[in-house]
């Protein structure tokens, strides 16, 4: 469903990306882990968008996207939990929400139930100004957001970053019910590597600007995971 073929991507001189592939199916969680700065956003950045490749592909859905504006990714089911979480501070909570509603027909613009029941703080905070959220509350939002454009590829930008742990379970229970929908595939970005082992099926470890380990979750190892990103 997502297949990314060979990326380079230069941020002027800079290499940033160097001959990425990386692949996501519905139904599965894809997490790509690695230390500050290895490339990891500027992946995901790439995948919405954000940035034109020098070269390579991106195949989502049968067709090739390498090309696509943003907004046109977004409108083919390409969502996106960016890292600092990018809500709007004065907007309502609901406002922020509805800004999912930008790729959808008229007729699909409704918030799902889901978000709600995922995160009820969501649904008691509704009236109240984003920029006045929590930061853990913040990333429920922008989680939510996302799932109101009812995506068929979320990425996830380390999602867990700077969050206090009860809110992570709750983020955490949230990537494994939308994953046990079996119609979405997940591309999970972090650097906690014990809440990427949970919930992953598949791993690709990065260093500067390439993938340098992958395995599954059948012979996923760990240690040596955690081995390969302190290297
Ligand atoms: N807009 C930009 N212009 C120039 N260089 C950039 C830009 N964005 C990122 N970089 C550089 O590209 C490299 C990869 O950065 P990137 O943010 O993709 O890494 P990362 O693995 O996501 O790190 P972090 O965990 O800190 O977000 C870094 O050397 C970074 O300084």
């Amino acid at each position: 469903m997502l297949d990314v073929k060979d990326i380079n991507l230069y941020y002027g001189a800079a290499q940033a990306l160097r001959g990425v592939s990386i692949a996501a199916e519905p139904g599965k969680v894809t997490c790509v882990l690695g230390r500050n700065g290895v490339g990891k956003t500027s992946l995901l950045r790439a995948l919405v968008g954000q940035y034109p490749l020098a070269s390579g592909s991106i195949t989502f859905d049968g067709a090739d996207i390498t090309h696509l504006k943003p907004y046109e990714r977004a409108r083919k089911g390409i969502g996106f939990v960016p890292q600092g979480r990018e809500i709007f501070p004065l907007l309502t909570v609901e406002e922020n929400l509805k800004t999912g509603f930008g790729p959808l027909k008229r007729a699909d613009r409704s918030i799902p139930d889901d978000v709600f029941s995922l995160f009820p703080v969501l649904q008691s905070m509704l009236g109240r100004r984003g920029g006045d959220l929590s930061g853990g509350q913040q990333q429920q939002l922008a989680i939510g957001r996302a799932m109101v454009m009812r995506p068929k590829l979320l990425l996830l930008d380390e999602p867990t970053e700077g969050i206090q742990p009860s809110i992570i379970k709750d983020i955490g229970r949230a990537i494994s019910y939308l994953r046990n929908l079996g119609n979405i595939a997940i591309v999970l970005v972090e650097q906690y590597l014990d809440f990427a082992c949970e919930l992953g099926d598949n791993f690709a470890v990065m260093d500067r600007g390439a993938v340098k380990y992958s395995c599954t979750r059948a012979n996923l190892d760990p240690a040596e995971i955690s081995r390969q990103m302190a290297l």
